[in-house]
């Protein structure tokens, strides 16, 4: 199976277009193969994109929106499937896959509810005779860039807002993950949304990519991905002053006080550090334990990672699926061996699974260190995968200063039993999202998501603040007084 972009409505020819593999990381199957876009192919896309938007900006919003809830009835009707190609593709366990696909449902329902509620705002005017208001105006062809690791969310995230708010969009996914992008262009054609609204365009970030970017016609930049990328997406953006939102990296923390429920922490600590083999960017990737409870928490930590099942996240039994890909595996590996390096007494795991099924695939052992030093690079960096370190601290006001001493500052957590001390966290913790008595993840599609220092430039993805990326405010001043009023000058 070939995957061609989607551009204008119509399903791009071969061509003599390159192409590259995709793999099923759980065995190393091959799915399909991607094709590698050029500029030409970019230009292709923005000019259709450019043409269709004129007439879908002039679309009532509400109009727009039921589009929306075609969308999300489809992808309904579609769940398992989707959740099947997701997880084949991706590698999540199936059971993720599925609330993955449903998330993306939720928000096409939630954001076609915005279509009615695309509110502006009218304002009192200096002048007698004379109305104010300022609406939220489309932008025009906006460029979405997604990673793989939430390869139908993160994309709903980012294209939902634009159709109802009246632009029209490209969108490049990760060369990991086309088959969900495939998937949701038949959804989008299915749907009847007018040709070149959407367009799906398959290839390199570094090709593609920075062709989006470089295209005087793309007017927003949406990007999801590592901070490193993310800078440079910034920096070609700002030479091109294109409006640029950025989701990028986490080092997230579950903080455990000493008065705090252990067993409720364990569960929250395993589902938000190994789901998704820790490939999330709100994943746990530190434990700052309080002394008193740090012994307890390693044993029934240790006891409850025993109980992991490792393997293809096709079968309903497994709790823990593969990793990305062998550079991602090696990544990890490099990781556990600083961590080694620097001193960190490693609990369990810290390898490569071949062994029997996992042979083919890209599995790695969930992995848990205790006595990891603050400022190590184990316990600064995004290692990306099924990595958990614990950081001893003696007082809430040292948690929190661990929490925030990392540059990221996505997602982060704290179980205790006592009024007095959650308060202070949610309010001193410096993270965009903020959880108590629960993991680092789990966002609920209506709530902003995105988070603080070097994991955002203040824009964030979901709930209504999602709009603000995809519209522009613009001022209107009626006179009606019949006269050339001036305002300042006038009431002066
Ligand atoms: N904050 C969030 O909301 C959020 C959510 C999910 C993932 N992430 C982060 O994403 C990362 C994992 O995803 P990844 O490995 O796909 O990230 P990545 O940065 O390697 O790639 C992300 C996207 O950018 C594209 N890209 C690569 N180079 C580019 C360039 N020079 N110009 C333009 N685009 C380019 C890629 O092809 C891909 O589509 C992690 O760091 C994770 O924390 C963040």
């Amino acid at each position: 199976m070939q995957l061609n972009n989607y551009i204008g409505g119509i399903w791009q020819d071969a061509g003599d277009a390159k192409y590259v593999p995709v793999t099923n990381p759980a065995n190393g199957e091959e799915l399909a193969q991607v094709r590698l876009s050029t500029k030409e192919d970019v230009n292709l896309a923005v000019a259709a994109a450019k043409e269709a938007q004129k007439k879908w900006a002039l679309v009532p919003a509400p109009k727009r929106a039921d589009y929306l809830y075609e969308i999300g009835r489809i992808m309904k009707e579609k769940k398992e499937h989707l959740a099947q190609v997701l997880t084949k593709e991706m590698g999540k366990v199936i059971e993720e896959g599925r609330g993955e696909v449903q998330e993306g449902i939720d928000m096409a329902f939630y954001m076609a509810g915005e279509g009615r509620r695309l509110f502006g705002e009218t304002t009192p005017s200096e002048l007698a005779d004379k109305f104010a208001m300022s609406v939220r105006a489309p932008i025009g062809v906006v460029g979405l860039i997604t990673p793989w690791n939430f390869p139908v969310a993160i994309a709903t995230w980012k294209s939902f807002p634009a159709i109802v708010a009246g632009n029209a969009f490209l969108w490049k996914p990760a060369t990991e993950t086309p088959m969900m992008a495939y998937e949701m262009a038949k959804v989008f054609e299915e749907a009847g949304l007018p040709p070149g609204v959407a367009n799906i365009i398959f290839g390199s970030g570094v090709e593609v990519g920075t062709a989006m970017i470089e295209h005087p016609d793309v007017k927003v930049i949406s990007f999801t991905g590592s901070t490193e990328t993310g800078r440079a997406v910034a920096e070609r953006g700002g030479r091109h002053l294109k409006k640029v939102s950025l989701e990028m990296g986490g080092k997230n923390a579950v903080i455990v006080m000493d008065d705090a429920d252990l067993g409720l922490a364990v569960e929250g600590i395993l589902w938000s550090a190994f789901g998704t083999a820790g490939q999330r960017c709100t994943a746990c990737s530190r434990v700052i334990v309080h002394k008193d409870v740090k012994e307890e928490l390693e044993t029934l930590l240790l006891t409850a990672m025993e109980q992991l099942t490792i393997g293809d996240g096709m079968d309903e039994t497994v709790k823990i699926g593969p990793v990305i890909n062998k550079k991602a595996l090696d990544k990890i590996h490099n990781y556990v061996q600083i961590g080694k390096d620097e001193g960190a007494t490693l609990l369990v795991g810290g390898e490569i699974l071949a062994e029997g099924n996992l042979a083919k695939g890209n599995y790695y052992a969930p992995t848990l260190f205790t006595n990891v030093d603050r400022d190590s690079r184990i316990a600064q960096e995004e290692i990306f995968g099924p990595v958990v370190s614990l950081i001893e601290v003696s007082s809430l006001e040292e948690a929190i200063e661990v929490n925030n001493s990392v540059t990221f500052g996505l997602s982060s957590s704290i179980f205790s039993r006592d009024v007095n001390t959650v308060f202070k966290a949610q309010r001193d913790l410096d993270t965009g999202i903020v959880y108590v008595n629960a993991g680092t993840t789990g966002a609920e599609i209506h709530l902003p998501f995105g988070g603080t220092k070097g994991t955002g430039n203040g824009h964030r993805d979901s709930g209504v603040a999602a709009l603000d990326v995809y519209t522009e405010w613009k001022s209107i001043y009626i006179d009606f007084s019949g006269k050339l009023q001036r305002a300042q000058i006038d009431n002066s």
